[in-house]
């Protein structure tokens, strides 16, 4: 086959006209320029903020190819959320430092923790997902899950004081409800218990309570699935049905050791 045919062959199956790569890569810079922003001391947020308003414009115009979707007025409302955003994360970030007796400073927290940072870009996502904004709230999640290990849908309705431990592996659906003060460890999921195309627009994610700690590893799933307040899921658990409040869940695996001499 000569070239110019296996450039015509190419080309021809290039048929998706809005699939533009650089889409994710301004997104992946709008996102890190946005979590400098709210918490790197030496960022003027007032030119950063121009300079968003700026990037955001770019970005609207590549996402909102699809009649009727809103884009270039939500960056002047979403301006308005950036302030409780920013509340909510220190609390976050209060909640780690408080929590785990590794963390030697709150500074170490901002700049360290992949949890926390997981976190501010599911809290920034979350609030252009509630505006409708398409593509950008999900590829925002993806650039937090490249770096961190962490897959937190931005659908998903997280509460105050959020606690994500190591984080790797951690696997947040896109209707789960997680309220207030919650901890959780590396390897959770937070899935749904069958994988549907029917079920979209319903509930297919846990609701985990208040104050409730999940330990690494434990998959909890199904949309009816709910985890009762101050409740302890131990490491390894695999739960399909909700526990009430104040239930200590644990998963006895069989480990036999002995001597091979
Ligand atoms: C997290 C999870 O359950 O993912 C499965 C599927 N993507 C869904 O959203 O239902």
């Amino acid at each position: 086959m000569k070239i110019e045919e296996i450039i015509k062959q190419i080309e021809d199956q290039k048929n998706l006209p809005n699939l533009n790569f650089s889409i994710k890569e301004k997104t992946e810079a709008f996102t890190h320029k946005l979590f400098y922003t709210l918490f790197d001391k030496q960022t003027p947020v007032k030119d950063n903020l121009m300079e968003l308003g700026m990037d955001f414009e770019v970005l609207a115009k590549l996402v909102c190819w699809e009649p009727g979707s809103p884009c270039q007025d939500i960056w002047k409302d979403y301006v308005h959320k950036l302030p409780t955003i920013l509340e909510k994360l220190n609390l976050d970030a209060l909640a780690i430092s408080k929590n785990d007796p590794a963390a030697n400073s709150v500074e170490e927290v901002y700049l360290s923790y992949p949890g926390f940072f997981a976190i501010a870009v599911y809290r920034l996502s979350h609030e252009f997902y509630k505006f409708g904004l398409p593509l950008v709230p999900r590829l925002m999640a993806e650039c937090a899950h490249s770096l961190t290990g962490t897959d937190i849908n931005p659908g998903a309705k997280i509460g105050d004081s959020f606690f994500i431990d190591h984080a790797t592996g951690v696997v947040i659906g896109e209707t789960a409800v997680i309220k207030d003060n919650v901890k959780i460890y590396q390897g959770v999921t937070l899935g749904a218990l069958t994988v549907d195309r029917t079920l979209r627009n319903i509930k297919r994610h846990p609701t985990i309570e208040n104050n409730v700690t999940i330990y690494a590893n434990a998959t909890i799933l199904g949309g009816e699935t709910t985890i009762g307040k101050y409740s302890i899921i131990g490491g390894n658990v695999w739960l399909t049905e909700s526990v009430p409040e104040n239930s200590m869940v644990s998963h006895k695996p069989q480990i036999n050791i002995k001597k091979y001499t």
